[in-house]
């Protein structure tokens, strides 16, 4: 598996902006995995969510990115692995904090709420920050065992 390996998938809310992340993360030289949606018609979005956390969990990318309208759904979705850490994010500060303190593997962003650029810059964001470690690596193991 290639180290910059990146699963993403939208529904048919987030369709449009998928387009233009594919785009933006392949002319940066990243191997990005386009599971779908591809076009307008309505789809349901767990099963996009479970698509790009399975290819992630079976090791075949190393991070996803997952569009709906509003990011919700695709969050709620992927957060039921253990092993997805999906972040909602809707500004670069929170995308690179995502990254930093919580070694997010997952990026959920909303297309009807985002704009393209706030989008694109969130992107931008998560795929160079490097987890801190340290303090946080203590608080995310305790997210396997919730007692
Ligand atoms: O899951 C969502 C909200 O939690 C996403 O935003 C979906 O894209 C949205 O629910 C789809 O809505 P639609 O009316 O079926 O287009």
């Amino acid at each position: 598996m290639s180290a910059k390996t990146i699963a993403i998938a939208a529904d048919h809310g987030g369709v449009d902006l998928k387009a233009l992340i594919v785009a933006q993360l392949s002319e940066q030289s990243y191997e990005v995995l386009d599971l779908g949606t591809d076009g307008s018609a309505s789809v349901d979005y767990p099963d996009y969510a479970y698509a790009v956390c399975k290819t992630i969990i079976d090791g075949k990318a190393e991070s996803g990115i997952l569009v709906c309208g509003s990011g919700i759904g695709m969050s709620i979705a992927a957060n039921r692995y253990p092993e997805i850490r999906a972040a909602l994010v809707h500004d670069r500060l929170s995308a690179e904090l995502c990254r930093q303190h919580n070694n997010a593997n997952v990026l959920c962003l909303g297309a009807r709420l985002l704009g393209v650029a706030v989008a694109q810059d969130c992107v931008n964001a998560f795929v160079s920050t490097a987890f801190e470690g340290g303090r946080h690596q203590g608080r995310i193991d305790k997210l396997s065992s919730p007692e």
